[in-house]
């Protein structure tokens, strides 16, 4: 085996991570350097979420040399912090191919490696999944100890309550480490959080390692070499995590997460001696090593390419202003005008835009942490004091509050305002980010109003209209990244509820579209009309209450319909089958068709690449209403078709 003198990278001999057991504790560390440099340059080419990954970079040969990876079972929560992981677990050849089409994953995922034993990327679930190892170890399934590493910020939701609670009475053998790096994706937020620091307040990072050395120092000679008791290391090192300790875990910490001995002496102690649930309590940096990411505000969270030198971003191409700051902007223009506007986001202000009102109304903004189901309740009971609240989530995390959307806001008629962010699919996140469920999910609960700008004009008037809404819930999805270039208006306009809008008027195919696809739909007009088809385009604005006269004109009138959203089945197309069927559209000849997501999950690329997959080009929307209007598919024009 080589020394880390050798020229030879210590990295290129970690084929597995069975490499790094037989490493010396010297290599390791050496190899955590070299780990960190690949991690930066990786990432510098094909942007990510650096900042989490460097913060674990120690923790992550650690764990590898310490436990018998993969029977023993590695679940990191969200799992943007893994790409270190993945560089060790025999992915090092594809990172550069990490969250593009048809490349690795920017989270842990089962289909992609042994080593990936659960699957994440919506935060929090580590410690339950955790726990459903150790189960199936006991009850004699081929598999090792199981290690949760979950965040400062991901521990702040009630699901990693619920698995503490669990395992600590369950009593079974369980590794959590809590990476606590004092942030989440912004500065973490909550009265864990102040817990969490307090339990290392006073003790900066250099004491914490002369810490260790004393007690190293102290230690009998088997137990320097790692065959210590938990509880003795805990008593050592302040051993002062009391709501740990109440809920049934050993806590053993802080302790220093860059510091490879104190990890590795930590680690082998507690594989060695633990009986029951054990907490380590990691301190990390988040961006450790990277002296931009460092020094920034978010600590590179999630960058784009980057030039490693000077830690520049590559510059997007002018283009319109994103969705997200349209909301944010127009709903600081209505809270100026209602004092009673307050705003919800669940750990992601900037990402949700709900920063632009804390600018100006600090005190009317909540940031609740990672805590989704707690934010709509929170809202609801807002709502029910009389205030107006905007609980502004991402729809694939409002997914997380789903029960509380039915139970607490829609079966109590409550005026809750649901700005969804990230409607529809969002790139590189992949499937697990993917808005697609939202339109279904809302439309089937009674007494809710839903809509979906179409593009950031009419984002802002559905902004107005849910701010003048106080008959019940109300919600507005509009999608990731940037507008269609609109002229935007001075101030919203509030909609008449229900009502679409024409768009296009033709006489052969009615195209009716809900949201953000409605450039597509103009472009599929476009197409139609070179082929001598002529289309009505319609933009629904409401998936419920439908405009369900808007509907019987478009029906009357030509001989298909097409509905489009960018939304899975069982949405806004399932929603006018229904009412067509009332009216009996299908029994006077109309043929119709439904272009939205279909029933598979769609594998991240890029939006368009993604939509593309998904079968809902401009040029699938033609080759729908061709086959609609029984033409051939791909006949140049109608009338050379007929
Ligand atoms: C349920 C859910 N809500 C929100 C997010 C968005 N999100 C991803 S990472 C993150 C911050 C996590 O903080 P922490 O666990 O401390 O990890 P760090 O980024 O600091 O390494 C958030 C809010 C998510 N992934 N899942
Ligand atoms: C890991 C995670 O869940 C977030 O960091 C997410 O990647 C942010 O997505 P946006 O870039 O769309 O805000
Ligand atoms: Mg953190």
């Amino acid at each position: 085996m080589k020394d880390s003198h050798s020229k030879t990278p210590l990295l290129d001999q970690v084929a597995t991570p069975d490499a790094l057991r037989r490493m010396s504790d010297a290599d390791l560390t050496a190899l955590a350097g070299e780990l960190r440099a690949e991690v930066i340059d990786t990432v510098s080419q094909t942007g990510g979420h650096l900042g989490s990954s460097l913060g674990v970079v120690e923790l992550t040969v650690a764990l590898h040399a310490v436990f018998n990876t993969p029977v023993d079972k590695l679940v990191w929560d969200v799992a943007h912090q893994s790409y270190p992981h993945k560089i060790l677990t025999g992915r090092r050849d594809r990172m550069h191919t990490l969250r593009q089409k048809g490349g690795l994953s920017g989270f842990t995922k089962r289909s992609e490696s042994p080593y990936d034993p659960f699957g994440a990327a919506h935060s929090s679930t580590s410690i339950s999944a955790a726990l459903g190892f150790t189960v199936g170890r006991d009850m004699g399934q081929p598999t090792g100890d199981a290690i949760a590493v979950i965040g400062d910020g991901s521990i702040s939701a009630g699901m990693a309550y619920e698995a503490l609670n669990n395992a600590g009475a369950e009593g079974r053998r369980l590794f959590v480490i809590l990476n606590d790096n004092e942030m989440s994706i912004a500065p973490p937020v909550g009265a864990m959080s102040r817990y969490l620091s307090g339990l290392y307040a006073g003790e900066p990072p250099a004491r914490l390692d002369e810490l260790a050395s004393d007690i190293n120092q102290n230690l009998p000679a088997t137990l320097r070499e790692g065959v210590a008791c938990v509880r003795e290391l805990a008593g050592g090192l302040t051993a002062s995590g009391k709501i740990f300790e109440e809920l049934g875990f050993d806590y053993v910490g802080p302790i220093d997460g860059h510091d490879m001995d104190q990890l590795l002496m930590v680690l082998r102690a507690a594989r060695v001696r633990a009986t029951g649930p054990v907490l380590i309590h990691c301190c990390t940096v988040k961006g450790k090593g990277y002296v931009p990411a460092e020094a920034s505000d978010d600590k590179y969270h999630g960058v784009s390419k980057f030039d490693v030198q000077t830690g520049a971003m590559a510059k997007k191409a002018a283009s319109a202003p994103s969705y997200t700051s349209v909301y944010g902007k127009a709903l600081r223009g209505m809270a100026a005008q209602d004092p009673k506007i307050v705003a919800v986001t669940a750990a992601m202000p900037s990402g949700t835009g709900v920063n632009i009102m804390a600018e100006a109304f600090p005190d009317r903004v909540f940031d609740v942490g990672i805590a989704e189901q707690h934010a709509v309740t929170f809202s609801a009971g807002m709502a029910a004091a009389g205030l107006k609240p905007f609980c502004t989530i991402y729809s694939t995390f409002l997914q997380r509050g789903y029960d509380q959307v039915v139970h607490d806001v829609a079966l109590q008629g409550l005026p809750v305002r649901f700005a969804i962010d990230r409607a529809g699919l969002v790139g590189a996140d992949g499937a697990t980010h993917a808005g697609s469920y939202d339109i279904g999910y809302l439309s089937s609960l009674p007494g809710f109003t839903v809509m979906a700008a179409a593009d950031e004009a009419e984002l802002v008037h559905m902004v107005a209209t849910a701010a003048a809404h106080d008959e019940g819930p109300i919600a507005f999805r509009y999608p990731r990244g940037a507008g269609e270039g609109v002229e935007l208006p001075q101030q919203g306009e509030v909609l008449e509820i229900g009502k679409g809008r024409v768009v296009e008027q033709g006489e052969d195919v009615a195209i009716l579209s809900f949201g953000a696809h409605l450039g597509v739909c103009r472009k599929a007009a476009a197409l139609l009309r070179a082929q001598g088809i002529s289309t009505t385009l319609a933009d629904a604005r409401f998936a419920k209450p439908l405009d369900t006269v808007l509907l019987a004109e478009l029906a009357r009138d030509h001989r298909a319909l097409i509905t489009v959203e960018q939304g899975a089945e069982g949405g806004f197309g399932s929603i006018v089958l229904h009412e067509l069927a009332r009216q009996g559209a299908f029994d006077a000849g109309l043929a119709v068709r439904n272009i939205c997501l279909p029933d598979r999950i769609i594998e991240q690329a890029s939006p368009e690449e993604m939509y593309a997959d998904a079968g809902m080009t401009a040029e699938d929307i033609v080759a729908t209403v061709r086959i609609a209007l029984g033409l051939s598919e791909d006949a140049p024009s109608l009338d050379a078709a007929e």
